[in-house]
């Protein structure tokens, strides 16, 4: 602290108050320029920056910097650092930024520096620069106010630890129904995330509550901040399980000064490129299958439908199956275009097989018809006269239209159909080899949905990349980076195909495989994902620390892991406590009328979410009308959702995945609806790891085994007080 300064508020305030004048004046010159309208492109160029820095100024204006490192390298002068979400230079460009980006080189010593005595370095486009960090200070400004001035570390005290202090005072906020931005908390194994190198297919393994999401991001945009020359907004695509799910994200970006990234669900970026007429099956009647039986689980081998669909065994089966089309594919028979004439088929097929090898099948065919018409073209000008030129030239046009319909046609879903026998007519040698090696159970199901006119998700891989085998890639659906966010869900067909629209095999591949409820299509390991990779351009990170929940709950959920999931990646907790996690038992017949006496008590606090987690959709249908009816504010999620509202919202406990609220209540954390499998241990442990600050438990039959608490600690049954 500079002396004449009587506390670190003092200083930052008097900081602040430059800074924003600074800012502000800025601000005001930038205002003042005439906006360009006219069509000069130079000088739009120049007003879209000028625009740009108009907005990332009145940010800052706002909320300048979050962070000051003061970093001292060997022989230089020891500089506090600024650190905010837009950077803002100094007008004379030998001068120290008055704000440093979060994303620069020399702001991942903020990050990166966990304390002690020893020098710190980071790695900068000059190379790698040593120093001594001699202090780290959060601060919080809203409004242009200074709320709060927290040390994090400070070489000049007696006792120089980097404490958790503000973490934990920013985790123990309450949430609103956004996602946010986490810039000036990031912790160190999360920057190494972000700040990873771009052509690397990244694979994170991250507890629940990681901040997987958070930090992928965070990352996209650290990767068009550093690599701007070579990525652009518009190619990089963050996939996620729904629509919901995405308006829940959606603020993040924006708030991190970034635009224009495409956010889908995979469902949407398959039915858009296939640009057919391709109808999925309605979602719900596969997640009832799968959640909502009481009979006990199929066995999840690799037949189940989902789970070979998304193998490479079946990507393969279909490549072969193309391969073994294209030898079958040019017409029997010479091609006559008027009588006495004829082209031999042998030369077709050396134009077919030879000169046009290097396309696609259905871009060959197409060049083989074009290349058959110049033939025409040409002996139509070896015509006597010109009535017999016009009588060659209308028979040449028949018989070219009939030629053509003697060709397959090379078309993505007729070709699936075709391969399940769903449509009528002869298929080629080599579909009918590949139905051969179809798993019974594969055949049957996808042949029914086919006949009926619908696909499911885990067709989706399939269709594409026999669409893009048949046509190619278009330079434009290519892919500067791809997110893909709860990757356990994903198969490695799913990644593979991606990996042919992405260049450098820049991928970020989050999950947590202890979250894996959907594991009837998803991968079983991260090995499955990896193996796709050469060794050198993938990486693996394991995200342990859990952000969210207090010390009870994680340490509560942990034990759900342990006694129920074999081999489950139990989490560490942030050194966060708050309230015991509450186990209430009802009586059967006052189960509802004990939902929402619990529902009341919790929402009289100052939780703004709150989440009741039903076993199935239909309980939560009727909990809600219930409810609701008894005047309760409840918001249902039922899946079809295309925005997360906040509030009390009551859903299935499979659709809050990726989700997470103030408080929860599990209303029927009971063995009659958690079953003793693996699977149910799953389901109860992402119900559970959805609450920030309170969970609370009801049953109305006793505890699943694994559900039941360890020790004493963390916990407490019956109402409270
Ligand atoms: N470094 C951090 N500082 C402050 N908050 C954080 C940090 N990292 C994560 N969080 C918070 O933790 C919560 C969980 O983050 P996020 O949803 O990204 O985790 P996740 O790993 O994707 O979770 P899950 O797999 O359980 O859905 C969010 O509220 C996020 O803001």
């Amino acid at each position: 602290m500079e002396d004449n300064f009587q506390s670190a508020y003092q200083e930052e305030q008097h900081r602040l108050t430059l800074a924003m004048e600074e800012i502000d004046r800025r601000l005001e010159k930038l205002r003042a320029a005439p906006v360009y309208t006219g069509h000069d492109f130079t000088e739009q160029a120049l007003e879209a920056a000028r625009e740009s820095k108009r907005q990332s100024l009145a940010k800052s204006t706002q909320e300048p910097y979050f962070g000051r490192l003061d970093f001292e390298t060997a022989g230089g002068k020891r500089t506090p650092l600024y650190i905010g979400k837009v950077g803002v230079e100094k007008e004379e460009v030998t001068e120290q930024p008055l704000v440093i980006d979060w994303r620069a080189p020399v702001a991942s010593l903020f990050y990166s520096f966990t304390g002690g005595e020893e020098a710190a370095s980071y790695d900068a486009p000059e190379g790698t620069i040593e120093g001594l960090v001699y202090l780290k200070r959060n601060i919080v400004i809203r409004q242009r106010i200074l709320e709060r001035v927290a040390d994090t570390y400070d070489r000049n005290n007696e006792q120089p630890a980097v404490s958790d202090e503000f973490l934990v005072y920013r985790l123990g906020e309450n949430k609103d129904n956004r996602l946010r931005d986490i810039v000036s908390t990031i912790q160190a194994e999360q920057d190494q995330i972000i700040r990873a190198v771009r052509n690397t297919a990244l694979i994170i393994q991250g507890v629940a509550g990681s901040g997987k999401t958070t930090v992928a991001l965070h990352r996209l945009a650290f990767l068009l901040y550093q690599y701007k020359e070579q990525v652009s907004a518009g190619k990089m695509v963050i996939f996620a399980p729904n629509h919901m799910f995405l308006d829940y994200i959606s603020d993040v970006l924006p708030e991190l000064g970034v635009g224009d990234i495409q956010q889908l669900t995979f469902q949407d970026w398959a039915l858009t490129l296939l640009n057919q007429d391709v109808r999925l099956a309605d979602p719900s009647e596969t997640l009832s299958y799968w959640f909502e039986r009481t009979d006990g689980l199929p066995e999840l081998s690799n037949e189940v439908p989902g789970r070979y669909k998304g193998s490479l065994t079946f990507m393969k089966l279909l490549e072969d199956m193309l391969a073994g089309m294209e030898t079958l594919s040019v017409p029997e028979g010479d091609f006559s275009p008027w009588d006495g004439k004829v082209l031999p088929r042998s030369e077709i097929l050396n134009w077919f097989e030879q000169e046009y090898k290097p396309y696609p099948l259905a871009k060959r065919k197409e060049r083989v018809m074009a290349r058959i018409h110049r033939w025409v073209e040409m002996e139509l000008k070896k015509a006597p006269s010109a009535a017999m030129q016009k009588e060659w030239k209308k028979r040449a046009s028949q018989r070219e239209k009939s030629y053509a319909n003697k060709w397959p046609k090379f078309d993505a879903l007729l070709i699936y159909k075709q391969l399940f026998q769903a449509v009528k007519g002869s298929s080629t040698g080599s579909v009918v080899g590949a139905r051969a090696k179809l798993p019974g159970v594969v055949l049957k199901q996808t042949a029914a949905d086919l006949k009926q006119g619908v696909v499911r998700e885990e067709d989706l891989p399939a269709l594409v990349y026999l669409h893009i085998l048949l046509n190619d890639l278009d330079g434009n659906q290519r892919f500067d980076h791809v997110v893909i966010d709860e990757a356990q869900d994903f198969s490695p067909f799913h990644v593979a195909l991606l990996d042919r629209f992405v260049r450098g095999h820049s991928f970020t591949i989050l999950g947590d495989l202890s979250q894996g409820i959907h594991a009837y299509r998803g991968v079983h390991t991260w090995e499955e994902m990896s193996s796709l990779f050469n060794a050198e351009d993938t990486a693996y990170f394991a995200l342990t620390r859990s952000y969210r929940s207090t010390m009870e709950i994680i340490e509560y959920a942990n034990t759900i892991l342990e006694k129920g999931v074999q081999g489950g990646i139990t989490a560490v907790p942030v050194f966060r406590s708050g309230n015991p996690v509450r186990m209430i038992a009802y009586e059967p017949s006052q189960r509802t009328e004990q939902i929402g006496r619990a529902l009341e008590r919790l929402t009289h606090q100052e939780y703004r979410t709150v989440a009741v987690l039903t076993r199935t959709l239909a309980e939560a249908r009727e909990l809600h009308e219930t409810l609701a009816g008894r005047g309760l504010g409840v918001n249902l999620i039922d899946g079809s959702m295309q925005q997360y509202q906040g509030g009390v919202s009551i859903l299935p406990v499979y659709l809050s995945k990726g989700l997470e609220f103030d408080a929860v209540l599990v209303a029927d954390a009971d063995e009659q609806h958690y079953h003793s499998s693996a699977w149910d241990a799953k389901l109860l442990y992402v119900g559970c790891t959805r609450a920030l600050h309170e969970l609370w438990l009801m049953h109305g039959a006793p505890l699943p085994h694994y559900a039941v608490p360890e020790n004493n600690e963390g916990y407490m049954t019956g109402w409270p007080e």
